[in-house]
């Protein structure tokens, strides 16, 4: 698809309007792993929980949005895989699979692919459609993360959701409310080229 063509009806998503290479692909999936790695270490404890605020939701979601389902699956598959083998990019620089916030990770994958499906549908394009393709996003990660959270510390569902949903709410708002903002804001822009 030529970028002159890639508008609101064409089935495209943000990446698409790049020119097409398979060059292109490899960057901006090894450019979706490290922003994400990036914005897990914008990263603030929360007392009392052993999962910080990050900046990787915000990061996740947007990949997926922009890359697509298959080029945000690979770049969050790759970042789960690097931080897995060491690379210490996951939230406070860490690694591994010692840390009970790891199921967040996974969600992030799966929240990707699927926010990435939905881009390529149209869902970034108004800001009505961006607040429900985030809410959908959040909650795969949520729905990965606190089960995982439970389970890997021997913590309630309760204790599990106190510690590892509740204290993030506000913030996840406020980061999909920069993506509603951002997201069909580019849209409108590339269109009245
Ligand atoms: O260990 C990691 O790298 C994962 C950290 C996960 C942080 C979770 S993601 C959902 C929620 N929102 C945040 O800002 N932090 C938590």
């Amino acid at each position: 698809m030529s970028t002159a063509t890639a508008d609101a009806r064409s089935g495209a998503v943000l990446a698409d309007l790049l020119p097409s290479s398979r060059v292109r692909d490899v960057a901006l999936v090894l450019g979706g792993a490290a922003l994400t790695g990036l914005a897990a270490q914008l990263s603030v404890p929360v007392p009392g929980s052993p999962v910080p605020v990050t900046g990787q939701t915000f990061a996740a979601l947007l990949v997926g949005t922009t890359l697509g389902a298959g080029r945000g699956l690979l770049a969050l598959a790759l970042y789960a895989l690097a931080g897995i083998a060491g690379v210490p990019w996951f939230a406070e620089g860490g690694s591994g699979t010692a840390a009970p916030s790891l199921g967040y990770v996974f969600g992030m994958l799966l929240a990707a692919a699927v926010v990435g499906a939905l881009a390529r549908r149209g869902a970034d394009r108004s800001v009505l459609r961006t607040a429900g393709t985030m809410i959908l996003g959040e909650a795969i990660i949520y729905a990965i993360g606190v089960p995982y959270l439970a389970l890997a510390t021997g913590m309630s569902a309760s204790a599990a959701i106190a510690a590892g949903l509740t204290p993030f709410l506000i913030g996840d708002a406020l980061k999909a409310a920069l993506a509603m903002g951002v997201l069909p804001t580019t849209w409108k822009l590339v269109n009245n080229r």
